[in-house]
C-alpha cells in the first residue's frame, strides 16, 4: 500500500488541488468539546516521500463546526487512481502552525476555571502512535502547573497532583518510583488511585517539577513511527480543594491524560514477544475505550428518541480496562458529578497515515454527539 501512495504521490497531489473545499456551522450543545490537531509533517515524513494527506478549514466562527479533509487514494481496477475523500467535523481544528497557547486557552482555561468550581474537568489526547499526543498534552500541563498556582489561586484552594500510569491492566506511580497501585471504585461510585502519592504543591516550580519527573518514569520504546514513543497511558490528576471547607470534601478535579498511540498491526511485525503482547494491551485499552465512546453515542441517540426501554438495557463496559475505569465519568450518563471533557484527536498528516487518521476522527465525532 505504501509503495502505491509512492508512486502515485504526483497524481495524487493533482487531484487534491483540484478540489473546492467549504466548510459548515452548528453549535455544540454537548458537555463534551472535540479537537482536531494535526501535527507539522516532520523532516521524515517529507524524506518517506508521502504527500500530506489532511486539509484543514482555516477559518473559525465561535460557535461554528469546523472541517478536516482527508483524501485517501484508492486503486481503481480499470484506469488511473481515484481520491476518495472524506470530511469530518469537530468544534475546532488546529493545524501545523496552531500554538499550545492557543488550545490552552480555546479549550484548557475553561476546564481549569471548571475543576476549581468543584466539577470534574478531563482533557484528553488520543491518535495514532507519533501523532503528536505527548507534545500537546505535556505543553498543556505546564500551562495549566503555571495557573493553577498563581497566587490568587493559592490564596483561596489547595492544589493536590497525583500521576499514575496505566500498562494494559496494571498502575503505577510515576511520582513514586513506578510503585505499583491499585485503581477501584469507592461507595460513592468515584473511581479512587489506591496507595498512589498525593502532593499538595506551592508553587509552579513544585508543580513543573512533579510533571518533569513524572515524565521520566513514564515507559517508552521505539515504535515504527516515533522514536520515543509512549508505552502506557498516562494520567495527571490535579484535586482542587477549598481551604475553608472539611478535608475531606471532595473538591474539583482536573484529569490531564495522555494515552499511549495505538499502532496498526503491519506496523508491529518486527517487534519482539514482549513489545507485541505490550502493543496488543494497549490496542485492547484502547478498543475498550471506543466501545465506551460507543456506548455513550448509543445512549444520547436512545435519549434522543425516547427509547426507554432501551436505555435500561444499555450497558457502557467502563468497567473492562483499567484506563476506562479511570475515565469512567467521561462516559457515564448516570454520572452523579458535573462533568466536562476535552478531547483533542492527533493526527499525522502524511498520506501513509491517512487510514488511521480517519478511524481517529471517526470516534471523535462520535464524542461530540449533543447530550
Ligand atoms: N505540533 C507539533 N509541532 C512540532 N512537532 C510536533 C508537534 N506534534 C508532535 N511533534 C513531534 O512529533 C513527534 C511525535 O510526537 P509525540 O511523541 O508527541 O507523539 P505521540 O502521539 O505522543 O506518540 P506515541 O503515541 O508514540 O507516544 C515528536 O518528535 C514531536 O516533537
Amino acid at each position: 500500500m505504501d509503495q502505491f501512495y509512492l508512486d502515485n504521490a504526483k497524481l495524487y497531489q493533482q487531484l487534491v488541488g483540484a478540489l473546492d473545499q467549504p466548510a459548515r456551522p452548528e453549535l455544540n450543545k454537548s458537555d463534551i468539546v472535540t479537537a482536531a490537531r494535526i501535527r507539522p509533517m516532520l523532516e521524515e515524513d517529507h524524506a518517506a516521500g508521502f504527500p500530506c494527506a489532511i486539509y484543514p478549514t482555516t477559518t473559525h466562527t465561535p460557535g461554528e463546526l469546523q472541517t478536516v479533509y482527508l483524501h485517501d487514494l484508492h486503486n481503481h481496477p480499470r484506469g488511473r487512481p481515484v481520491l476518495k475523500s472524506s470530511k469530518h467535523e469537530v468544534d475546532r481544528v488546529y493545524g501545523e502552525t496552531a500554538t499550545t497557547e492557543t488550545i490552552y486557552a480555546d479549550l484548557v482555561v475553561e476546564l481549569v476555571a471548571f475543576a476549581r468550581q468543584g466539577g470534574i474537568g478531563t482533557l484528553f489526547a488520543y491518535g495514532q502512535t507519533g501523532s503528536g499526543k505527548t507534545y500537546t498534552i505535556s505543553q498543556l500541563q505546564r500551562l495549566v502547573a503555571v495557573s493553577l498556582t498563581e497566587e490568587v489561586v493559592l490564596a483561596e484552594q489547595d492544589i493536590h497532583v497525583t500521576i499514575v500510569d496505566l500498562a494494559g491492566n496494571s498502575a503505577f506511580d510515576l511520582l513514586d518510583s513506578r510503585k505499583p497501585i491499585s485503581v477501584w471504585q469507592d461507595s460513592a461510585g468515584d473511581m479512587q488511585l489506591a496507595g498512589a502519592k498525593e502532593c499538595q504543591v506551592g508553587s509552579a516550580v513544585e508543580m513543573l517539577s512533579l510533571i518533569d519527573q513524572a515524565a521520566t518514569y513514564r515507559r517508552t520504546a521505539s515504535t515504527l513511527r516515533n522514536d520515543a514513543s509512549s508505552r502506557s497511558h498516562s494520567i495527571c490528576r490535579v484535586r482542587i480543594c477549598n481551604k475553608h471547607t472539611t478535608p475531606d470534601a471532595p473538591g474539583g478535579i482536573l484529569f490531564l491524560v495522555d494515552l499511549a498511540g495505538s499502532e496498526a498491526a503491519r506496523d508491529v511485525t518486527s517487534h519482539g514477544a514482549d513489545r507485541r503482547r505490550e502493543t496488543k494491551e494497549i490496542n485492547i485499552s484502547l478498543s475498550v475505550l471506543k466501545d465506551c465512546i460507543r456506548g455513550k453515542a448509543q445512549y444520547t441517540l436512545l435519549k434522543s428518541r425516547g427509547s426507554e426501554r432501551e436505555l435500561r438495557q444499555l450497558h457502557i463496559p467502563s468497567r473492562h480496562s483499567t484506563l476506562t475505569k479511570v475515565l469512567k465519568h467521561v462516559f457515564d450518563p448516570w454520572a452523579s458529578r458535573p462533568c466536562k471533557t476535552a478531547v483533542i484527536a492527533c493526527l499525522n498528516p502524511s498520506l501513509a497515515d491517512v487510514v488511521s487518521s480517519n478511524n481517529t476522527l471517526k470516534y471523535a465525532k462520535m464524542l461530540r454527539a449533543p447530550a
